[in-house]
């Protein structure tokens, strides 16, 4: 969503979302990782893409739209990876996304600094990582988490 046009916007830090969804796509062991923009919460903090769910959204339909905004990608929803609620009170939904590799993705420098293609191991070591994104690496280098291959 662009910035200052709901009761959301990134600004407004005391209002966090309560539901939020983030789309991970995974393509020859790298993972789609997007620095944040420095106009939102958490300014130029690596995550995956994704943000919160708007009323009347399905958690697909909101990964579907996040993606869009964010780097006009066009994608299919794979499966539901993981489910956490974050420190501060985010109920959040981790899925499985899949574009199609002919499509670059083109940021939306008011969300998204920048973007880059990394291993489970890379995304680790980041010292400006999302706090609940080690918790999800921490799982999936357990296996306790499993992502599909692209088909
Ligand atoms: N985008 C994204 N958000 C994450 C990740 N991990 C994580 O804890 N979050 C949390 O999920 C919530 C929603 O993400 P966001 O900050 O991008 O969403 P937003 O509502 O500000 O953005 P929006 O206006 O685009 O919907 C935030 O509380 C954020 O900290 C992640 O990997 N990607």
């Amino acid at each position: 969503m662009p910035l200052g046009q709901s009761h959301n916007s990134h600004a407004d830090s005391s209002r966090p979302p309560r539901r939020g969804v983030v789309g991970v796509i995974m393509e020859q062991g790298k993972l789609l990782v997007i620095r944040r923009s420095r106009l939102v919460r958490a300014p130029l903090k690596y995550c995956f893409p994704g943000g919160s769910i708007e009323p009347g959204e399905t958690e697909q339909q909101a990964v579907l739209r996040e993606l869009d905004e964010e780097l006009a990608l066009d994608v299919t929803v794979g499966k539901k990876l993981w489910h956490c609620t974050t420190s501060w009170g985010v109920d959040l939904a981790w899925w499985q996304v899949f574009r199609d590799p002919s499509q670059e993705p083109q940021i939306a420098p008011s969300e998204v600094d920048s973007y880059y293609w990394m291993t489970a191991a890379e995304m680790q070591v980041l010292r400006d990582l999302l706090p609940s994104n080690y918790e999800f690496l921490k799982l999936l280098a357990q296996q306790a988490i499993t992502i599909d291959e692209a088909p």
